[in-house]
């Protein structure tokens, strides 16, 4: 099976065409294919397939490292779109492609910039989902004698954002796993870690769901904002540095697209016998 190893700034994949080949993978193949020692290695596994409806150019799948089937993959879906381009899927710059929840717009920018419209974040408790009497922007949550403030958010694909002074103190390595099983996310949740900065710049780091901490997490940038403009603390369009690089995040408020802008990587072309 022919496949592509791509990045979103260090959040990385292993890209597959499912149009010109019969792709099938268990969860327990993609275990074995995400191990960094003895498979290809990645955060998640990429499938291009055909359009599931004539008003789009491709669908689009993404899987964990742990073998879990996902809603949606930021960083992936700039890299989605370099791929179908690198490999002669298509000609277009501006492609419709849908994933598990809804249908997203990239549109590849000159420079080979990627810029994705992700549609608009949800907050409502049980769309996340997640267990709570009524909507908040700041939900409490208690963890190991701890009491956590957060706020909650939908791209697709659950996530919990924590604001913390200092990114590089947060405690990402044990708050991370302990969130993302907590009973209050029932399909448990992406966990990000918020440094404000100013109104129009943040730090994040983020424990993925299915994945672990990784480099950088598209939806979680995404989602890191729109809970951060909700709760008054940012702007419209905010500048997300990420250990792997920076992504820039633009939200108008409710009912509107958030748009995010970042690169994708082609590292190497592979084949690997199944
Ligand atoms: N771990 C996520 C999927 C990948 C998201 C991330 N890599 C991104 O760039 O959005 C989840 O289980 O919902």
């Amino acid at each position: 099976m022919n496949f592509s190893k791509m990045h979103g700034l260090g959040n990385d994949f292993m890209v597959i065409d499912s149009i010109t080949q019969n792709v099938h993978l268990s969860p327990e193949t993609i275990r074995r294919l995400a191990d960094r020692h003895t498979g290809v290695g990645f955060d998640q596994l990429l499938l291009v397939e055909p359009p599931y409806s004539p008003d789009t150019d491709f669908h689009y799948r993404i899987f964990n490292a742990d073998g879990s089937e996902v809603e949606q993959c930021g960083n992936g879906a700039r890299c989605f779109a370099r791929f179908v381009i690198l490999k002669g899927l298509t000609k277009k710059r501006v492609l419709k492609v849908s994933t598990q929840k809804g249908i997203i717009i990239l549109t590849i920018n000159p420079n080979d910039t990627v810029r994705v419209d992700m549609g608009e974040p949800c907050f409502e408790p049980n769309k996340v989902p997640f267990k709570a009497i009524k909507e908040e922007k700041t939900y409490i949550i208690r963890v190991q004698e701890q009491t956590i403030l957060c706020g909650v958010a939908s791209m697709g694909n659950p996530h919990c954002v924590i604001q913390v002074d200092d990114v590089m103190t947060a405690n990402v390595t044990t708050l991370g796993p302990l969130l993302e099983s907590h009973e209050r996310f029932p399909e448990k949740a992406n966990i990000g870690f918020m440094q404000v900065v100013d109104r129009n710049n943040i730090r994040l780091r983020v424990f993925e769901r299915g994945a672990g901490e990784t480099k950088a997490c598209g939806t979680g940038a995404c989602a890191a904002v729109a809970v951060g403009i909700r709760q008054g603390l940012l702007a419209e369009k905010v500048k997300v540095n990420l250990p792997g690089g920076e992504l820039l995040i633009e939200w108008q408020g409710n009912c509107f697209s958030l748009f995010m802008t970042g690169s994708a990587t082609h590292v190497y072309d592979g084949f690997i016998s199944l």
